[in-house]
């Protein structure tokens, strides 16, 4: 269960955004829309334990995630979050299995077996590209990279900011439904914002907990 109650958070000389309180169950699937500006980016970075908030709290199965201190947190999200960022951040210099393997290393544990890495690779269709360098991927297949390395550890919440933005339909559809697919398969929470209408209209069926910021 994800709860929050009276969250809020200012940037350095900006206004205080406030956002609606929430309870959301294990395995929802909470779809956030608002106008650009609104602070969608800014509650999942607060979801995810990137941003503390200036007020408020934030339970995530149990954990009070608003009061956890730096080193816990970033543990904590290691653990627990599987983060598809609007930027995807996949490091140019390494290969595509090399950018999963530093997930590895971001949670400490150092080395994750290869063959691991390419199961999850192929759970996405896309095994083939496990050696090539993220600029010689389509926006799909960089973005199914990308949901491979969020879903890797088994998170139990997974945030995903604009996970359509700069694909053609037939790609949005596809990892849209990979997205939900595992997520749902896995019994995670999965918060989407968008303001794509395709991403409403695919996620629809799934019947979404929707917040209008
Ligand atoms: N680093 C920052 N410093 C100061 N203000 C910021 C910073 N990042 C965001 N903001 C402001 O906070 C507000 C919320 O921004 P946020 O990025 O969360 O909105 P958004 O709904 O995700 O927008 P978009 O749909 O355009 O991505 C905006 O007014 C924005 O200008």
């Amino acid at each position: 269960m994800i709860v929050w109650e009276g969250l809020a958070y200012r940037y350095a000389r900006g206004p205080l955004l406030r956002f609606p309180d929430l309870q959301l169950p294990d395995g929802g699937l909470l779809l956030l829309r608002g106008a650009s500006g609104s602070g969608k980016s800014t509650l999942l970075a607060l979801l995810a334990a990137l941003l503390t908030p200036a007020e408020g709290r934030l339970d995530v199965d149990g954990v009070a995630v608003h009061s956890l201190g730096p080193r816990e947190r970033d543990a904590w999200r290691a653990r627990h979050v599987g983060v598809l960022p609007q930027r995807l951040h996949l490091s140019d210099s390494l290969s595509v299995l090399d950018n999963l393997a530093l997930v590895g290393w971001a949670a400490a544990e150092r080395s994750m077996d290869r063959e691991a890495l390419l199961a999850a690779l192929d759970q996405l269709g896309v095994a083939e590209v496990a050696g090539r360098r993220p600029h010689e991927l389509s926006g799909g297949q960089a973005q199914r990279v990308a949901l491979a390395r969020a879903l890797l550890r088994g998170p139990r919440l997974v945030i995903a900011d604009e996970p359509t933005a700069s694909l053609d339909d037939d790609a949005a559809q596809t990892v849209l439904s990979l997205l939900q697919g595992m997520t749902q398969a896995r019994g995670a929470t999965l918060v989407v914002a968008t303001h794509d209408r395709r991403v409403m209209d695919t996620l629809a069926a799934a019947s979404p907990v929707e917040l209008c910021l």
